[in-house]
C-alpha cells in the first residue's frame, strides 16, 4: 500500500510517487465536475443567483470550469437572516459537539484532497504541491482551532471570589453572525481558516469567496455540510466584490474577517462598525548579509518570490544584500529564475504556473518596461501567453534606485528586486521603511546580526536562514500568520494561539447563591 502523503509548504520538494498517483486520480475526478453551476447556498438550498459569469482556468483560458451565479442583494439578505435564525442554537450546542462536526469536516477535506487540489490547480493555477498544501492547510487550520477551544475548556474559567456565596466565571461567547470574505490566492485555506475559527467559536457563518475562488469555496462548503454542519450555520454567497460590499453594509452581520488587498481592507475597516479582522497586503523583504550561506539565501528567496507566481501576500518581492556579496547572490538567484519550470500547473514538473488574469499580465508588462528603463532586468522579463494561459517568466530586477516604485508597491507578480546595502542594519531599516509589515526573511551566519534582525524587524512573521522559503510557507500551529502595520488589523495571527479568541467576546458571570 502506498504511504499516505502529507504536503506542507515547507516540504514542497516532497517527491512521493503515491502523492503524484493520488493527484492524477484527483485530476480525473475533477474533470467530471467541470461545467458545474456555482450559485448561492442558503440554508442548504441552492438559490438561483444573478447573471451568470463564466469561470475559466488561468492556466488554460480555453478551459471552462463552471458557471458562477453571483449572489444578489436579496440572497445576501436571506443568507444573513438565515444565519441569524440559526445562531442561538449553534451557540448553545455544547462545544464538544461543535468540534466533533468540524473535525469530521477536516477529515473529509484531507480525504478528498486530491480532487480538491486538482480543481484548485485549474481554478487559480497553483502547482500540484501548492494546491495540495492549500487543501491540507485548510484541514489543519480547522483542526488547530478545534484544539484551541478544547485546550481552553471551551473558554469558560472560574475567577477569584471576593464575597461570600458569590462565584464568578469568565466565559467567552460568540458574537452571532460572522461574515468571511476571502481572496483568490488561497481559495480554500483563507476561507476554511476564518470560517473554521468562527464556527468553532460558536458563530454562524456567511462566506463570500473571491469570484475566481468560487469552486474551491463550494467544495469546502460541501465538506462542512457533508460532515453534519446544520444547514443554517453556513451559507455560501459566490460573486465579485458586490456581494462582499452588501455583506459589510448589512446590519445583521455581527463580525467579519476579510482577507485581501489593503485598499479594500481599509475601506471595510472604515465602513464596518463591529469587530473586523482584516488580513491584507505585503511588500516582504529578505536581507542577506556577507556572512550568509548564499545558496540557502538564493533558494529561499527564489521559492518565496516565484512560488504561486509571486501571488502570495507573503511573497518576497525585495531583497537587500550586503554589497560585497550582491553579485554572487544575484548570480545564484538568476540561475533559479531561469531554471524553475514555468507552465501547465497540472504537470508534475511545473513550479511556476500562470498569474491569475489578463490584468496581471498587463501589470507585469508595465512593471518590466519600467524596470528596463530605471534599472536592469537580470532574468525573465517575458510574457509567455503562447502557452495558452496567463504565463509570465520569473523575473529578477537589479540596479533600481532604493525609492523606486518597484520596491514600494505590492505587485503580486513573480518579480523580485535586489539592491546592495552597506550593512545588515541598513537592510533592516529599509525592510521596515514600508507601510506594510507582513513577513520578512534574514540570512546571516552571525548571531549578533540575527539578534539585531529579530529585535528590530517590523513584521508579523519572520524567518531566519530558511531555504524552504525566505518569507513564505507558514503552517497552522507552527508559524502563526498575521500582519503588522498596514498588513493586518488585529495583531493576532491565524493558526496561532490567540486567534480563535478574536471570534468571541468575554462575559463575566457572577452568581450569588442564597
Ligand atoms: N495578509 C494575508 O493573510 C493575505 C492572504 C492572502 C491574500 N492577501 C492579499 O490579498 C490580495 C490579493 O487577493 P485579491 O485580489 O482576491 O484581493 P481583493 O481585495 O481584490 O479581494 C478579496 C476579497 O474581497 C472582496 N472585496 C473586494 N473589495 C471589497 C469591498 N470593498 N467590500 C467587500 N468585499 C470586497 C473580493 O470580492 C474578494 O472576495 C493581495 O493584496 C494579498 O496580499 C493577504
Ligand atoms: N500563509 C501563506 C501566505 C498566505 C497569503 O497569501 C504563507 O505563509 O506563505
Amino acid at each position: 500500500m502506498t504511504e499516505r502523503f502529507r504536503v506542507t509548504y515547507a516540504t514542497l520538494t516532497a517527491d512521493n510517487p503515491g502523492l503524484h498517483a493520488a493527484y492524477e486520480d484527483g485530476v480525473r475526478a475533477a474533470r467530471n465536475r467541470l461545467g458545474a453551476t456555482i450559485a448561492p447556498i442558503i440554508d442548504g438550498e441552492t438559490a438561483t443567483g444573478g447573471e451568470p459569469a463564466v469561470l475559466r482556468s488561468p492556466g488554460d483560458t480555453a478551459l471552462v470550469l463552471a458557471e458562477v451565479r453571483p449572489a444578489t442583494d436579496a440572497d445576501v439578505a436571506r443568507a444573513v437572516a438565515a444565519a441569524r435564525a440559526a445562531a442561538p442554537a449553534w451557540a448553545a450546542t455544547p462545544w464538544r459537539e461543535r468540534l466533533a462536526v468540524l473535525r469530521r469536516a477536516a477529515d473529509l477535506i484531507s480525504e478528498r484532497s486530491p480532487e480538491l487540489a486538482a480543481i484548485m490547480t485549474m481554478e487559480v493555477g497553483k502547482n500540484r504541491l501548492e494546491a495540495l498544501g492549500d487543501v491540507e492547510e485548510s484541514a489543519d487550520l480547522i483542526r488547530y482551532y478545534c484544539d484551541q477551544v478544547e485546550a481552553h475548556d471551551g473558554f469558560d474559567r472560574p475567577m477569584a471570589t471576593i464575597a461570600p456565596r458569590e462565584t464568578t466565571r469568565s466565559v467567552l461567547r460568540p458574537y452571532g453572525v460572522w461574515a468571511v470574505i476571502s481572496p483568490f490566492n488561497f481559495p480554500m485555506a483563507l476561507a476554511a481558516g476564518p470560517a473554521g475559527a468562527a464556527l468553532a467559536a460558536g458563530n454562524t457563518v456567511v462566506l463570500k469567496p473571491s469570484l475566481q475562488g468560487s469552486f474551491s469555496a463550494l467544495l469546502l462548503t460541501e465538506c462542512l455540510l457533508d460532515a453534519g454542519l446544520p444547514a443554517g450555520v453556513l451559507h455560501l454567497l459566490p460573486g465579485g466584490d458586490e456581494p462582499g460590499r452588501a455583506l459589510v453594509a448589512h446590519p445583521g452581520v455581527d463580525g467579519l474577517t476579510f482577507t485581501g488587498s489593503t485598499a479594500a481592507g481599509e475601506a471595510i475597516t472604515r465602513a464596518f462598525a463591529g469587530p473586523a479582522i482584516c488580513e491584507m497586503g505585503g511588500k516582504n523583504a529578505a536581507i542577506v548579509t556577507a556572512t550568509a550561506d548564499l545558496d540557502d539565501a538564493a533558494l529561499g528567496v527564489a521559492r518565496s518570490a516565484f512560488g504561486l507566481s509571486g501571488q502570495k501576500c507573503s511573497a518576497c518581492s525585495r531583497v537587500y544584500v550586503e554589497a560585497s556579496v550582491h553579485d554572487a547572490f544575484v548570480e545564484r538567484l538568476v540561475k533559479h529564475a531561469e531554471t524553475f519550470a514555468v507552465g501547465d500547473p497540472l504537470l508534475p514538473g511545473t513550479y511556476v504556473g500562470p498569474v491569475i488574469d489578463a490584468g496581471a499580465v498587463t501589470r507585469y508588462e508595465d512593471v518590466v518596461a519600467h524596470a528596463r528603463s530605471a534599472g536592469r532586468v537580470a532574468a525573465g522579463g517575458a510574457t509567455m501567453t503562447e502557452l495558452g494561459g496567463f504565463y509570465v517568466a520569473p523575473t529578477v530586477v537589479t540596479g533600481l534606485p532604493l525609492d523606486d516604485d518597484i520596491f514600494r508597491r505590492e505587485l503580486f507578480l513573480p518579480l523580485v528586486a535586489v539592491a546592495p546595502v552597506a550593512s545588515a542594519e541598513e537592510g533592516i531599516a529599509l525592510a521596515n521603511a514600508s507601510p506594510y509589515g507582513l513577513t520578512a526573511g534574514f540570512f546571516s551566519g552571525e548571531q549578533s546580526e540575527i539578534d539585531l534582525f529579530l529585535a528590530r524587524v517590523e513584521a508579523g512573521v519572520v524567518y531566519v536562514n530558511r531555504p524552504a522559503g525566505a518569507t513564505t510557507g507558514a503552517w497552522p500551529g507552527v508559524q502563526p500568520f498575521g500582519g503588522w502595520k498596514a498588513s493586518g488589523s488585529t495583531g493576532k495571527a491565524g493558526g496561532g494561539p490567540y486567534y480563535v479568541q478574536s471570534y468571541l467576546r468575554e462575559q463575566s458571570q457572577t452568581v450569588v447563591t442564597s
